[in-house]
């Protein structure tokens, strides 16, 4: 699962578990993204891969990459999923996005080439219709996951103004968001 994780929040964690129950899947492997091109004023990689690593660390079927973080430059997922077939070639990819991410992917870098790695999975998202935006059932699954209105946005305009974001993201992450300051007004500045 690609994602900027600014920060990692419930519906991620919940759409994964749900990926891995229907699809049978050995593992989830969360990916931070480095530089995300499509996003601005995003946190430093590293407070986010670590976030990542808090709230994935209890379940042993959640790993967290640092294959974007690692890579200099703006993040692309033909280029994620290159290096994740590079370091797992007998592995069978599949690539979990939520119905926003989704719709999105026509102006993803290389789209045609995608297909190569990995299947993908679209995840119902609240606010957001489920389809498969034009793209083939060959190459994109639909899945209907439990429905939590959360967003990494709405968190951090929560922490900005001095709101809980307890229960919306694992309590790890809390204590890690306020340790490092992350969001607050000054931290914005
Ligand atoms: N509540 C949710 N339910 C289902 N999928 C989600 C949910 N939140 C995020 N996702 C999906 O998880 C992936 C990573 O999301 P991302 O890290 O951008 O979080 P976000 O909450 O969308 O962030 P932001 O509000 O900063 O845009 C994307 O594919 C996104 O569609
Ligand atoms: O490849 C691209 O051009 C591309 C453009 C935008 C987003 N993505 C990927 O989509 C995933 C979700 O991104 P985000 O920023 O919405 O969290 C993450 O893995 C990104 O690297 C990929």
């Amino acid at each position: 699962m690609g994602g900027t994780f600014d920060p990692i929040h419930h519906g991620h964690l919940v759409a994964a578990s749900e990926v891995a129950q229907s699809f049978g899947l050995d593992e989830v492997l969360f990916v931070p993204t480095g530089q995300p091109w499509q996003k601005q004023n995003v946190s430093a990689s590293e407070h986010r891969y670590l976030m990542t690593v808090i709230a994935t660390a209890s379940n042993p079927r959640f790993t967290v990459s640092r294959v974007d973080v690692d890579r200099a430059g703006p993040t692309y997922t033909v280029d994620t999923l290159r290096d994740l077939h590079e370091q797992h070639p007998d592995a069978e990819l599949f690539f979990i996005s939520g119905a926003d991410a989704v719709e999105q992917i026509l102006s993803w870098k290389d789209v045609d080439h995608l297909w190569d790695y990995a299947h993908f999975i679209a995840v119902s998202r609240p606010g957001h219709e489920l389809s498969l935006s034009g793209l083939s059932e060959e190459h994109v699954s639909l899945l209907e996951v439990p429905a939590l209105a959360i967003s990494s946005t709405d968190c951090r305009a929560r922490v900005a103004r001095g709101y809980p974001v307890w229960y919306l993201v694992p309590d790890g992450v809390v204590q890690y968001i306020a340790k490092h300051g992350l969001y607050t007004e000054e931290a914005t500045k």
